[in-house]
């Protein structure tokens, strides 16, 4: 089944592929959109029971980057850049060491090589299923965004209207990953990029990331929590827009 997806920008330009996050829709790089699609051809995508596309039960991070190879395939895309978040930049590290001549660069923003123990995503997969999204929802703020950030809510909203079955099945597939014996398999040119006060994605997770990654960077923005390209917009287009610049195009 297709991932709900849209083009923005000129199209014959590189493609850069923004995968979202946990409980986000593709409006999450909605901060970062004007000032890349001058320059690239922009491929955005709702998780499975996120925003546009339909939810599904059982799948894995693999199934995952193999569903957005297929729509590099159906729309007759070789290589392209990649930048996600959190999960979306999951799938981007998956797909980096699984499809490695289809990412020729790679950005991973407040994200993981294994995002903490199975245990407890499993049991957030239990309670959005018994309770839907009402609980996750009522804490989310903290662990995406520091303190009294004024800009909150719309991103709580995407939360709030994501099926629940969807949101559960991507929690098990984040309690099935751990890429951290393959990082050093990746070819694509990658920078990363913490928020210095993410709860979920810590700096030290960035850091297994940049370490294991041959030649990666690392970029760890000041005040900002786990969806610091929303709160920092700024300082992530940034790095995102240098990166691209460097390795995908002329920018
Ligand atoms: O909402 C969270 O708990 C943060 C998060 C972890 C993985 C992801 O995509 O978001």
């Amino acid at each position: 089944m297709s991932l709900h997806h849209r083009f923005d920008g000129p199209r014959d330009a590189p493609v850069v592929v923004l995968g979202p996050s946990l409980g986000t829709t593709l409006d999450l790089w909605a901060p970062q959109l004007p000032a890349l699609t001058g320059s690239w051809r922009v491929l955005r995508y709702d998780l499975p029971g996120h925003g546009g596309s339909p939810a599904r039960s059982g799948i894995t991070m693999e199934d995952l980057a193999a569903e957005v190879l297929a729509l590099l395939d159906r729309h007759g895309l070789g290589a392209v850049a990649y930048a996600g978040v959190s999960l979306g930049g999951a799938v981007g590290t998956t797909l980096a060491v699984n499809a490695p001549d289809r990412i020729g660069s790679l950005v991973l923003c407040c994200t993981s090589a294994r995002f903490g123990p199975p245990g407890g995503w499993r049991e957030r997969a239990a309670l959005v299923r018994r309770e839907g999204m009402g609980p996750v929802a009522g804490t989310a703020a903290g662990r995406w965004f520091t303190p009294g950030f004024p800009g909150a809510e719309p991103y709580l909203a995407m939360l709030r209207g994501t099926d629940p079955e969807g949101y559960a099945a991507c929690c098990e597939a984040l309690a099935g990953f751990d890429l951290r014996g393959r990082l050093g398999e990746v070819r694509a040119p990658a920078l990363v990029i913490a928020g210095a006060d993410d709860p979920a994605t810590p700096p030290e997770h960035a850091e297994v990331l940049a370490r294991g990654i041959p030649g990666a960077g690392l970029v760890v923005v000041p005040g900002a929590a786990h969806l610091a390209g929303v709160e920092r917009p700024g300082a992530v287009t940034d790095a995102l827009t240098g990166h691209l610049r460097s390795t995908w195009g002329t920018g």
